[in-house]
């Protein structure tokens, strides 16, 4: 007989993550059988509470430490999280057990719908106009190309920051978000330009994890361990293990401007990870871009490859980077937010 028992699970109370959850709950029931039942915990977690404090000052666990510890606590068995709001250390207990497959990873330019389709692209945006964003890495990372832009500070979830983008009041001529996010919400038609390393006129690297989801679990729940690998996508998986080395390495939590892109790709007829990296100043004026492409065959090797990456761009200068902006954080936090408007 197959025992019957109830899957806790903890998540977020916006839409974006109740919708992440339902998919998640999707895959594994499949799996699971009938036998398993689950049942949805979600919480506002301080990031959702707090929308003035500068994120930076915030912390890393801004979306994840209440969370997790309901986890600790056994008030649920799995938490489902935008891999990217995952700290890349995780508390005493809790472990990444399963990474979903990746939706769309790239950024994305929305455009407000006043302006009725006039522009295509950030290059065709005229001298100082105003692109919303809330995100150092995706404001350094735009400045280095679009030096006539301004950046201004969008705070709230995704359906406040496509109202403040129409809002004829709000000033903005774009705002930057995940592809991922409008995707999983059906808002598909308000992506105006997908920006990568490749786009033309300037793009940028996305965030570490971006657009897959992570569930964590408590070390040593051997049944949950099991039967969360219904939902492991191994390409992904590795990918995320890789970017999130690379953060780890870089001691750069979600406030630092840290951008990364990884493709699988077939070279010398074997298949490989390609793994790009760029760490930039707030101001944009000093950058160190990396790139390297290995056989990775398991979560180690992909560490290995993202550890030893980091450290390659810590010498040539991302260390440098990144320890003059941990100095502004103690200095004067306020000095982290986006905004130049
Ligand atoms: N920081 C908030 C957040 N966390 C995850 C996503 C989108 C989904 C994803 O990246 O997986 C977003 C919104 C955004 O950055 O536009």
């Amino acid at each position: 007989m197959t025992e019957e028992y109830t899957v806790k699970i903890g998540t977020r109370r916006s839409a974006l993550a109740l919708a992440q959850t339902d998919l998640v709950i999707a895959a594994l029931s499949k799996s699971a059988g009938p036998s398993v039942k689950f049942e949805v915990h979600s919480m506002a977690t301080m990031g959702d509470r707090d929308k003035t404090t500068p994120l930076p000052s915030l912390g890393k666990g801004l979306w994840t430490s209440e969370l997790e510890a309901k986890l600790v606590n056994k008030e649920v068995d799995v938490i489902v999280h935008s891999l990217k709001d995952m700290p890349t250390s995780l508390p005493d207990g809790c472990v990444l057990g399963a990474v979903t497959q990746r939706e769309d990873a790239r950024d994305v330019v929305v455009f407000p719908r006043r302006q009725g389709g006039k522009y295509k692209a950030l290059k065709d945006l005229p001298e100082g106009s105003v692109v919303g964003t809330s995100s150092v890495r995706r404001a350094a990372q735009l400045k280095r190309s679009y030096k006539g832009l301004i950046f201004k500070d969008v705070r709230g979830n995704i359906d406040t920051r496509l109202a403040k983008c129409d809002d004829e009041n709000g000033g903005y001529n774009a705002i930057i978000l995940a592809a991922a996010g409008l995707l999983r919400l059906g808002y598909d038609e308000r992506i105006g330009q997908y920006l990568e390393s490749s786009t033309e006129g300037g793009g940028l690297l996305h965030a570490v994890g971006q657009g897959a989801l992570g569930l964590e679990i408590r070390e040593g729940d051997e049944k949950i361990a099991e039967l969360i690998k219904a939902a492991v996508d191994e390409d992904t998986m590795m990918a995320a293990f890789a970017e999130r080395s690379v953060m780890r390495t870089l001691e750069g939590g979600c406030s630092v401007p840290i951008g990364v892109e990884t493709k699988w790709v077939e070279d010398e007829g074997e298949k490989k990870l390609r793994l790009k990296v760029a760490v930039v100043s707030l101001d944009g004026k000093k950058a160190v871009d990396g790139e390297r492409t290995e056989k990775i065959a398991n979560l180690e090797e992909a560490e290995a490859l993202g550890k030893s990456l980091a450290e390659k761009l810590a010498r040539e200068g991302a260390q440098e980077i990144l320890d003059a902006i941990n100095k502004l954080r103690e200095s004067a936090p306020g000095a982290l937010k986006v905004s130049d408007a």
